[in-house]
């Protein structure tokens, strides 16, 4: 088989450059319907966004570095290891890439790694941990010598496919194994007691599982290194107490295991609990400036403020109707909202009201085998659009995807920054676009380090002529899932009410409102239970009653 076209990184378009805007800005969706589908336009050739010009993204990074081979490493990394590397298309090292192999005091050493989206972090730590192995460290048949944890199942599958990748050439086969749930636990765990998983990728919730198992335990006693992918996130209120358990059920860290913390943000809240993977004197490495703003400069960022929440649905087509126009060209794009269910009733909605374009969904309240399917679907499309929830807002390679677009507040800065980097990735380039109600528009206000700029087509205007198709598209959408979308913008918007300066009853007037837009006849019934739960027990507005027939 050939080998596959080296894998470069990408010099970014000159800025306002926006090649094949041909098609009418005029034309509403309606009429776009009548083009060929999307998924017919001819494919842009790979690399039409301009030559590789390695030295201009290295520039764009603290140190100024000289763009390196990977073929120079043959002194720190073994050959089989630059063979898999050579035979992933993988040619030069990307910035990260080069800090970590050429400025960690050894390739043992514990590190918090700091590097924007998409830049090639996850070959930045299997590359150490995985050499390490091969120096004559290799755990005994059937141990584990390399634990990555990492937040989403997703995650976990892709970081075990670079590592195969990564691993290909060795001369003896090293597995790499996952560990996540919604797969079976049993066939999972028996896999990995009859195999050798000398790499396991996990999400902290399985892996807390199996690990209460003697027999798993007992294979982790030779564990040469612990990696915290999304360390910032690993590390923080939600994740920490099960992080914190797993280490407790692995040898201690005093045993001498290497430490590892890898991610495009780090807040300095979670340094406390990094220690738990970390020693004293372990080396940071960064490849952003303190100075510099937290996304990508090849991302120009925009937001578009519509008055009343309601108005959010006919915005997202008039928006999509625009930047399609602009570059209808391999038009592939992440639409994230900020709950499962909201993200669900988008789907359903936008299969309606956007019947040109693929689309794909993806959120957690899907099944697993779904969740995979869709995934590689996405990857491996060339155009269409995903309407997600974050399980894929951090992390997740999707390559060639050109805009980014943010329904309603993401839950933290940190996680508006992850899911712009869906955009932009090996040096592509991209759009980020968030569409924020009145209340929310404080999100760029405080958000100040960002670089939100308002949109520069009045979006607003446009919302009237796109209302009538989503009205008709809600009458196709089942009333259960505006009811779980109605309980969801309930439930969610409840954790802002200081930041949306809104009361409880207004919150509920508001969920009213959003409900009416969906086509509800009146606000969807909502448990007692969940009610309480919400913490909006005797809130005026609400219907409380069972929709179980
Ligand atoms: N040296 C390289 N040359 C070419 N492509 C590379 C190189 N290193 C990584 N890549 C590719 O770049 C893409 C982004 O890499 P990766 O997913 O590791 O980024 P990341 O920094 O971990 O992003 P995130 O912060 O979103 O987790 C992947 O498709 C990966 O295969």
């Amino acid at each position: 088989m050939p080998p596959p076209p080296k894998r470069k990184w990408h010099r970014p378009r000159p800025s306002g450059a926006t090649p094949n805007n041909a098609a009418n800005p005029h034309s509403t969706v309606a009429q776009q319907q009548k083009r060929p589908k999307v998924e017919d336009v001819t494919k842009q050739e790979a690399g039409a966004t301009g030559p590789v010009d390695v030295k201009a993204m290295y520039s764009t990074s603290t140190g100024n570095a000289e763009a390196k081979r990977f073929s120079e490493m043959a002194g720190t990394l073994d050959k089989a290891l630059l063979n898999s590397l050579d035979k992933m298309g993988f040619e030069f090292m990307s910035p990260v890439q080069q800090k970590v192999l050429t400025e960690l005091p050894n390739i043992t050493s514990d590190c918090i790694v700091q590097a924007k989206t998409g830049t090639g972090k996850t070959v930045a730590f299997l590359l150490p941990a995985i050499q390490n192995l091969l120096s004559g460290n290799a755990p005994p048949k059937g141990k584990v010598g390399i634990l990555i944890i990492c937040p989403t199942r997703e995650l976990a599958l892709q970081i075990a496919k670079e590592a195969n990748g990564v691993t290909a050439c060795l001369p003896r086969k090293m597995e790499t194994h996952t560990a996540f749930g919604g797969t079976s636990r049993a066939s999972n765990l028996k896999a990995f007691m009859n195999g050798n998983p000398t790499i396991l990728v996990a999400t902290p919730g399985r892996l807390d599982d199996i690990l209460g198992e003697e027999e798993v335990r007992e294979r982790f006693t030779h564990v040469k290194t612990v990696v915290l992918d999304e360390a910032d996130q690993m590390l923080d209120a939600g994740f920490a107490p099960a992080v914190k358990k797993i280490l407790r059920r692995i040898p201690p860290k005093s045993d001498g295991w290497q430490g590892m913390c890898f991610s495009a943000t780090m807040n300095p809240d979670v340094m406390d609990v990094a220690k738990c993977v970390l020693f004293p004197g372990y080396t940071t490495l960064s490849t952003v400036d303190p100075n510099e703003v937290p996304t990508h400069e090849r991302v120009p960022q925009f937001f578009i403020t519509v008055p009343t929440v309601t108005q959010t649905f006919a915005a997202l087509l008039a928006l999509i109707e625009e930047e399609y126009n602009k570059n209808p060209s391999d038009f592939k794009v992440i639409v994230f909202g900020t709950t499962a269910n909201g993200v669900g009733l988008f789907y359903d909605l936008y299969k309606n009201a956007l019947p040109q374009f693929r689309l794909f969904e993806l959120h957690s309240r899907m099944s697993q085998p779904a969740r995979t399917k869709t995934t590689q679907q996405f990857k491996d499309a060339t155009s269409g659009i995903l309407v997600a929830s974050d399980v894929v807002g951090r992390g997740m390679d999707f390559p060639n995807v050109g805009l980014v677009v943010q329904v309603g507040l993401p839950s933290s800065t940190e996680q508006y920054i992850h899911r712009v980097g869906r955009t932009a990735r090996a040096g592509k380039d991209g759009r980020a676009v968030i569409i924020l109600s009145e209340q929310e528009s404080f999100f760029p206000k405080i958000n100040k380090t960002l670089p939100l700029n308002p949109y520069p087509v009045d979006i607003v205007s446009q919302v009237p002529k796109h209302q009538r198709t989503v009205d008709r598209a809600f009458t196709n959408v089942e009333e259960e899932a505006k009811a779980k979308a109605y309980q969801a913008f309930l439930g969610y918007n409840k954790t802002f009410l200081k930041k949306l300066k809104l009361s409880p009853a207004e919150l509920v007037r508001l969920a009213n409102e959003y409900a009416k837009a969906m086509g509800c006849p009146e606000p969807p019934l909502i448990e007692k239970s969940t009610v309480g739960k919400m913490g909006l027990k005797g809130v005026p507005g609400l219907r409380i009653g069972s929709r179980r027939a």
